[in-house]
């Protein structure tokens, strides 16, 4: 069993908790429920921005606690103001140590699409992201099959949210387009090795058709591979890590959208 399967079997069950503690009806009547969402789309192609997604993430698999300190509010109020254009929250318990609490109250200091990132697998999840102030979802190619993905973006899109579909592979990009999707990210982790490699995204840069925007994700540290995925046509890069491994995320932000645009 992978980490991704883990991970997926105890999202299965979290959702059937879930469902029972908070349902839909009472997503519904959320205060964040009915606002319009921002376009994740018009936020990455805005021509004065880097197009960074900068991401709150206190723990991952693969290293373990990255900041167990830092604020989230102070945090992503500190992206924004470095540059950011969207915000990446990481809301699954068990293996991030992220929250929707923490999801929430990004959205109550900030005017910026926030992507919902967690492991999505079913309709209740987006409802669940639409209630905490999520615009966008993610979609992950490597646990959904190609109808899963088609059914879960048109739901996404139903409610005004963006839809970030990611990949690792060929096949996953080519067996995963459809009309339902916003963007497209290609992960330069591998989800089931965590092996990390920039070159996935250098390799997949032409395969994704021009009319979605392209994300690179994962294991970005240095300012220079931004400008070189930019070249071949990226328009958006998330980055977690390299922010939160450090004591001050935001500065460190700061200091990394500054590099970039010295470049
Ligand atoms: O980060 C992990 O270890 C991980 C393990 C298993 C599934 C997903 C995982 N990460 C989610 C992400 O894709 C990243 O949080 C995101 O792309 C940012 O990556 P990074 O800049 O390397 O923190």
């Amino acid at each position: 069993m992978t980490i991704l399967d883990k991970i997926v079997a105890r999202k299965r069950e979290e959702i059937l908790e879930n469902k029972t503690q908070n349902p839909i009806s009472v997503l519904e009547k959320s205060e964040f429920f009915d606002r319009e969402c921002y376009s994740l789309k018009e936020a990455l192609t805005n021509p004065e921005k880097i197009g960074l997604i900068a991401e709150f993430k206190r723990k991952s698999p693969s290293k373990g606690i990255l900041n167990a300190d830092a604020d989230v509010a102070e945090t992503t109020k500190g992206y924004v103001a470095a540059g950011a254009s969207v915000l990446s929250v990481l809301t699954d318990v068990d293996f991030f140590n992220g929250s929707n609490e923490n999801l929430i109250k990004a959205r109550k200091v900030n005017e910026v699409p926030i992507l919902r990132k967690d492991f999505i697998v079913d309709e209740y999840q987006i409802l669940e992201a639409k209630s905490i102030g999520a615009d966008v979802i993610l979609l992950i190619a490597a646990c959904l099959s190609p109808e899963e993905l088609k059914s879960l973006g048109a739901f996404a899109q139903s409610l005004g949210m963006s839809v970030l579909l990611e990949v690792h592979d060929k096949h996953e990009l080519l067996c995963s387009i459809s009309p339902y999707i916003d963007a497209i990210g290609v992960n330069n982790r591998n989800l089931s090795t965590f092996n990390v490699d920039i070159q996935t995204s250098f390799e997949l840069a032409d395969l994704i058709p021009n009319e979605f925007v392209k994300v690179s994700e994962s294991a970005l540290s240095n300012p220079q591979t931004v400008i070189d995925l930019k070249n071949v046509g990226y328009r958006g890069f998330l980055i977690g890590e390299t922010f939160m491994k450090t004591p001050d995320p935001a500065n460190a932000c700061r200091k990394f959208v500054e590099e970039v645009r010295n470049l």
